[in-house]
């Protein structure tokens, strides 16, 4: 900390220090945290000046709670339970209501907490998030010194939207997927994507919540933008538009698609000269109502566990997609719009799976593999970039519309489980939703803060990231795409060759051009995939 304090700038404002120490006084350490301060830092109030993403307050000294009351003597991990129920005793919180401004996003990524389950509450795990409110995230992150002192590590992040354990799922539906079913009436391709570690609510955003073993459908956000697609559809604005709904539903696994509408048939995807890529054989119902739209979701559901020993752990490695398409009532039935909810795989790590086969390595991987492609290709909607790198995996290639186009919309909502167990889990999420923010445009709230933000400075983190499996898998895809790419040009020389006014003569120095650098990318692929085999037999390390 003393490291990264000293790599301000002599003329910043002073940074308050991240972490609270066993024998501190939360009241007398903690801060507003910093503008976009994305981990790590607090910093003071007036910092934050006339910036719209300074969103969580610390209560004034006399509200706060008297320190040192949360002591409880069977608890385990007492000390940082302490600790953090006396920090979060100085937070202001705001939750995020109904009454809150809905602010117009092309990407919007937000956070959502889920309670303590049963069993964390059992055992007497530790709640080490936050939510102060207004986009606002802290992670208490519990850390021991070489001398065995505690103390907590406060990294704070910032969405457009975070939702506690209070928020419903109706709450979540109408700040994230709402806009993008409106969105898909104006002719937009929007996505939504439910993000983050197994077990941390995925499921139960998007298909509703449990009561016991029953999944109440008619409050997750399949069945709220269902019924908002049938009363758009009548609503005076739309009916002219004369278009019908149509829907589908698969399941990515290994990089195949099965079609959850006709028994999980495996299905190929093809691309097109025109890059228009397409899923040969999927089905399409067409709809009338909100009902027949979740018949073919409990009917896919089921399609999709069916046959499994361990159909939660199999669900939570693939990605699932609901697909209601808009098309026109003409003849054709011509494309209007699409809108996509995705489930996607849970993001944990190849060494965190029980099996160290090599199976659920490449699995995995796979995994890895899209999650990195889908931030890649979220990044390159965002930067508004000619190219997407949507042939990276299978996700981003059948998504390839949602990232194209000025009227692209998308929105991640970043699941997290609160648990002191959870909490690596917790901080890889919010890093990845993070990063997929980043690129959106940069504000001048984002501006301000980057200079003095720890954490671009902080390469140790990176440069383990960049040692692992994720990243070489990633490197593999790029390097993939890349060599793609060029085939396509030399794939273009071949058609000028069957020309008649082709002259080998000024061709041959841009074609000779050409092959090196081929040759060059060749290369680099193949020891990355050397780099990717070896990393696979050694368990992801
Ligand atoms: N916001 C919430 N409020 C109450 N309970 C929740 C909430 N989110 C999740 N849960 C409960 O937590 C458990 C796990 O949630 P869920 O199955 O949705 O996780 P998941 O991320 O979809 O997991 P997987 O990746 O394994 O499919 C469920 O019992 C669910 O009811």
């Amino acid at each position: 900390m003393a490291n990264q304090q000293g790599k301000q700038s002599a003329a910043a404002p002073p940074l308050i220090s991240k972490s609270t120490g066993e024998n501190e006084d939360p009241q007398n350490r903690h801060r507003a945290p910093a503008a976009k301060g994305r981990r790590k830092t607090m910093a003071p109030p007036d910092l934050n000046k006339g910036n719209k993403r300074l969103s969580c307050l610390a209560k004034p000294p006399d509200a706060q709670g008297k320190r040192g009351k949360f002591v409880e003597g069977n608890r385990p991990n007492q000390k940082f339970y302490q600790m953090i129920q006396d920090f979060k005793e100085t937070l202001e919180i705001t939750p995020m209501s109904e009454a809150d401004v809905m602010e117009t996003h092309r990407i919007c990524v937000c956070v959502r907490k889920r309670p303590l389950n049963r069993q964390e509450v059992i055992r007497k795990d530790i709640d080490v998030v936050s939510i102060p409110g207004r986009g606002s995230l802290l992670v208490h992150e519990p850390k021991q010194k070489v001398d065995l002192t505690k103390y907590l590590e406060n990294q704070v992040f910032q969405f457009d939207y975070s939702f506690d354990e209070t928020a419903t799922n109706e709450l979540v539906y109408k700040f994230t997927a709402k806009p993008l079913v409106h969105a898909a009436f104006e002719g937009s391709m929007a996505t939504c994507f439910a993000y983050g570690q197994t077990g941390s609510g995925k499921t139960h955003t998007m298909g509703g919540d449990f009561r016991g073993k029953l999944q109440n459908s008619t409050n997750g956000i399949y069945f709220l933008a269902a019924q908002e697609v049938f009363s758009l559809l009548n609503h005076r604005k739309y009916s002219k538009l004369n278009v019908s709904p149509y829907v589908s539903f698969f399941e990515i696994y290994n990089g195949k698609v099965f079609d959850l509408l006709n028994e999980k048939a495996k299905l190929r995807v093809l691309e097109d000269d025109k890059q228009q890529v397409q899923v040969v054989g999927l089905e399409e119902v067409f709809v009338t109502k909100t009902d027949d739209v979740i018949k073919l979701l409990e009917m896919g559901s089921a399609c999709r566990t069916s046959g499994q020993t361990s159909a939660n752990a199999n669900s939570s490695r693939s990605h699932a997609i609901l697909q209601v398409t808009l098309r026109h009532n003409d003849r054709a039935a011509s494309l209007y719009s699409k809108f996509s909810l995705v489930d996607l795989a849970g993001n944990e790590r190849g060494t965190d799976v029980n099996s160290n086969d090599r199976n659920t390595l490449v699995e995995t991987a796979e995994i890895n593999c899209s999650l990195l492609a889908l931030k890649e290709c979220i990044r390159s909607l965002g930067k508004n970039s000619d190219h997407i790198p949507f042939r990276m995996s299978t996700l981003t290639k059948v998504l390839r519309d949602s990232f194209i186009g000025e009227k692209s919309k998308t929105c991640m909502i970043a699941m997290v489980s609160p648990s002191m167990t959870s909490c690596d889990y917790t901080l890889n999420t919010l890093r990845y939703a993070d990063r997929v923010k980043e690129l959106n445009g940069p504000s001048k709230a984002n501006a301000a803060a980057k200079p003095r933000d720890p954490i671009n400075s902080s390469s140790d983190e990176d440069s383990s990231a960049m040692s692992s499996l994720n990243e070489v898998v990633s490197e593999v895809t790029r390097l993939k795409e890349e060599f793609h790419d060029e085939l396509q040009s030399v794939n273009e020389f071949a058609k000028e060759m069957e020309q008649t006014s082709y002259n080998a003569d000024t061709a041959l120095p841009i074609l000779v051009d050409c092959v090196r650098k081929m040759m060059d990318s060749v290369l680099a692929l193949e020891s990355a995939v050397k780099q990717e085999a070896a990393r696979m037999t050694s368990g992801g390390r």
